[in-house]
């Protein structure tokens, strides 16, 4: 499977995720649907952008009781989406129960999504998860310790900021580093905290890159798509 630009549908309704669409030329894209437009419009949602021919992250971060995330992967392995999340902080028995859900879902023939474990959310910062989560180490040490118990577990990769990236690619070439914080040099931060550009986050080993206001809310979201897959891909840069 390749890893190209992910684009976030972090959109309220079905309809503008479909008014947005229309804005690209038709070939298929791989974009992430996400908690405000699933919980709207529910799985037939999946279905009509699978529909379209777009590849699909269902980004839910699952982190409960390994009962209940074994269960609920299950569901979603059905959906026939190709990438999947949890929260790392839900431990190695929680991951292990989450593919092996996927796995039961999955039916003969079909691939079983991937699963990427998030480590640190990119909108937390050294000094507030020092704080609020009273962890003591620094945040490239908690992000590497989630990677490792993620890799334990069996899962495909985490998803981390580009910071991270260069010592989770330490675990191995295959490993997802998947990152979201992305902007274009003169981009509004908003609530994220660790954000990096495109041609960063390729220097620095990351699989695939997260984008979604930097499209979404640009005046020409096809040509701000192609200007960051540009960079991504390192032409002219
Ligand atoms: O640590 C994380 C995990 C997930 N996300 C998701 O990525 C996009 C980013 O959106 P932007 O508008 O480009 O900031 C969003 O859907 C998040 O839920 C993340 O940002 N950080």
């Amino acid at each position: 499977m390749e890893y190209p630009v992910i684009i976030a549908l972090d959109f309220p309704s079905g309809a503008e995720v479909f008014h947005f669409l229309r804005k690209f030329p038709d070939e298929p894209l791989f974009v992430k649907v996400g908690m405000e437009l699933f919980y709207r419009e529910g799985p037939a949602i999946v279905q009509q952008i699978k529909g379209m021919g777009h590849s699909i992250f269902l980004d839910l971060k699952l982190h409960d009781i390994p009962n209940t995330v074994g269960r609920a992967m299950k569901g979603i392995a059905r959906l026939g989406v190709d990438l999947v999340t949890v929260h790392a902080a839900g431990g190695t028995e929680m991951m292990k129960a989450a593919l092996a859900g996927l796995d039961q879902g999955t039916g003969a023939g079909q691939k079983r999504p991937k699963c990427v474990a998030v480590t640190q959310l990119t909108s937390t910062s050294e000094w507030q998860m020092q704080k609020e989560q009273l962890v003591l180490s620094t945040l490239e040490q908690s992000v590497y310790h989630y990677a490792k118990l993620a890799k334990q577990s069996g899962l495909d990769g985490v998803i981390s900021s580009v910071h991270e990236a260069p010592i989770i690619r330490h675990l191995g070439e295959e490993f997802l580093i998947i990152t979201p914080g992305i902007r274009l040099e003169n981009d509004d931060v908003r609530d994220q905290k660790r954000v990096a550009t495109p041609k960063q986050a390729r220097q620095s080993g990351a699989s695939a890159i997260v984008v979604g206001r930097s499209i979404t809310e640009s005046h020409d979201p096809y040509e701000t798509f192609l200007k960051i897959k540009q960079q991504w891909e390192l032409i002219g840069v």
